[in-house]
């Protein structure tokens, strides 16, 4: 009882303040349901008008309104705050929809978002425009990122795959159709790895090619080579399938023309080719020469990556790009490749101007965000898009070989593409076994 009592307690506790208490938390989940919920849902309906007025999120009435109230209902002319049109609790927190009123905008109230978080004693309360004149305000009731579960309805379908969770407890997709180009930055250790395992994770479950370019030996991407249509482990080779992908680009186009439609996914269906996803992990080392020699090859790959991250999207090759650092320093053509690659995901960096190389040109308020990543929190990033909108996200931890697996249950997915054929990995790395540890001779006194 004593136990039960103390366990709703910190729960009630933790709810109440907003995260003190929150590394009591065994299962927040639980706690949110059977205390989290009800408080915050109570503090939320008594507190609701009190609380807007004092965060300045109120109008004044319309003049005939405030003569009803004045004269007929004779009570107190009061500022009015939005309308709530909808409370709807979910597993991680509160959905509210509310209607503004005249004179009010969706920055208003997400402006007052951290005053709100406070005032309703909640994690976080971020906010968005569902149509003009209605906002969400969604309420997280405890830190949905401190250990990553994915719905179970959360699963990769049509060219779509859930990567990572947001702070307000939804899922954060990658979309190929919506966003055919993004980069992810990161520094050593920040979580970009665990971004590209999760990612070819869901996306070798679907009907598309998968390129690879490691040039890091292809450490990182050997091991998913069943699943791999092509696979360039250095920096000649991955020129050469740039190349490639190029022809074949050219080649699309043709089809396209021949049909007269504009987008791959206007052809019929039995003449429309597989959409391909081109992973790159480390692009510095495909700007890094040794020598000024390399330099004319290093300039044409670079300038075939523009040029698929122009046109590539209407015949469904996208681009994943990752990296530490992508700015002007990387050489020619970088800051033109990175224009290119409008979905960005930040995670945690060793300066303020990577994160503004990756978040600067598409929502600069969203680069405090990134200086503010807790290096023990690796895989928390922020997920900006050119929409302006950005949002903390955290993937969930999974293993390499995990992502392996997925890829050699899949590799019967893994479309023969002819052009690709000359890159096609070989088979696996066979990891050889350890060396047998000597054994240990033990010294014996001569006079034995
Ligand atoms: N979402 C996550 N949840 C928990 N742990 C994570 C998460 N993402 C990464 N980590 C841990 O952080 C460490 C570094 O992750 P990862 O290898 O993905 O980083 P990286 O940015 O790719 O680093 P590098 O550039 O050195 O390859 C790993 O030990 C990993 O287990």
């Amino acid at each position: 009882m004593t136990d039960l009592a103390t366990y709703l307690e910190v729960g009630g506790l933790a709810a109440g303040a907003g995260g003190i208490g929150y590394t009591k938390y065994r299962a927040p989940r639980v706690y949110w349901s059977l205390v989290g919920l009800p408080v915050t849902w109570g503090r939320f309906t008594w507190t609701y008008r009190s609380t807007m007025e004092v965060c300045g999120l109120t109008v004044q009435p319309s003049g005939f309104g405030a003569f009803v109230r004045r004269n007929l209902a004779r009570s107190e002319v009061r500022p009015v705050p939005p309308k709530v049109r909808r409370v709807a609790p979910t597993a991680t927190g509160l959905r509210i929809t509310l209607r503004l009123p005249a004179g009010l905008e969706p920055a208003d109230i997400a402006a007052s978002s951290e005053r709100l978080r406070h005032a309703f004693g909640v994690h976080s309360v971020t906010v968005r425009e569902t149509k003009p004149g209605y906002v969400e305000l969604r309420m997280t009731g405890y830190d949905v990122l401190r250990r990553v579960k994915m719905p179970r309805k959360a699963q990769p379908h049509d060219l779509v795959v859930p990567v990572a969770l947001r702070e307000d407890g939804s899922v954060f997709e990658r979309d190929y159709r919506k966003m055919p180009m993004a980069l992810t930055l990161g520094a050593n250790g920040s979580g970009k790895s665990m971004y590209q395992r999760n990612l070819i994770k869901g996306l070798a479950q679907l009907p598309v090619g998968l390129v690879g370019i490691d040039c890091k030996r292809g450490v990182e991407q050997s091991r998913y080579a069943p699943r791999l249509s092509a696979l360039a482990t250095d920096r000649e080779s991955a020129g050469h399938l740039v190349n490639a992908l190029v022809a074949e680009m050219e080649e699309r186009f043709d089809l396209l023309a021949l049909y007269g439609v504009s987008d791959l996914w206007e052809l019929p269906d039995q003449v429309r080719p597989v959409p391909l996803v081109v992973l790159i992990d480390e692009v510095a080392e495909l700007f890094l020469v040794m020598s000024k020699k390399d330099e004319p090859a290093r300039d044409h790959m670079v300038m075939q990556l523009v040029r698929l991250g122009q046109m590539a999207r209407a015949i469904g090759i996208y681009l994943e790009v990752c990296g530490q650092r992508f700015g002007s320093d990387l050489g020619r053509g970088a800051t033109a490749l990175r224009a290119q690659l409008t979905g960005r995901v930040v995670h945690r960096v060793n300066d303020k101007q990577t994160a503004e190389m990756g978040l600067g040109d598409i929502a600069p308020d969203a680069v405090v965000s990134v200086t503010g990543i807790q290096a023990d929190r690796p895989g928390v990033a922020v997920a900006g898009d050119a929409s302006g909108y950005w949002s903390r996200i955290r993937t969930p931890e999974i293993t390499p070989n995990e992502a392996a697996a997925v890829c050699r249950e899949f590799a019967h997915l893994a479309p023969e593409l002819p052009f690709l054929a000359p890159f096609r990995p070989v088979g696996q790395i066979i990891v050889p076994p350890m060396p047998a540890a000597p054994p240990v001779v033990r010294p014996r006194p001569v006079t034995e």
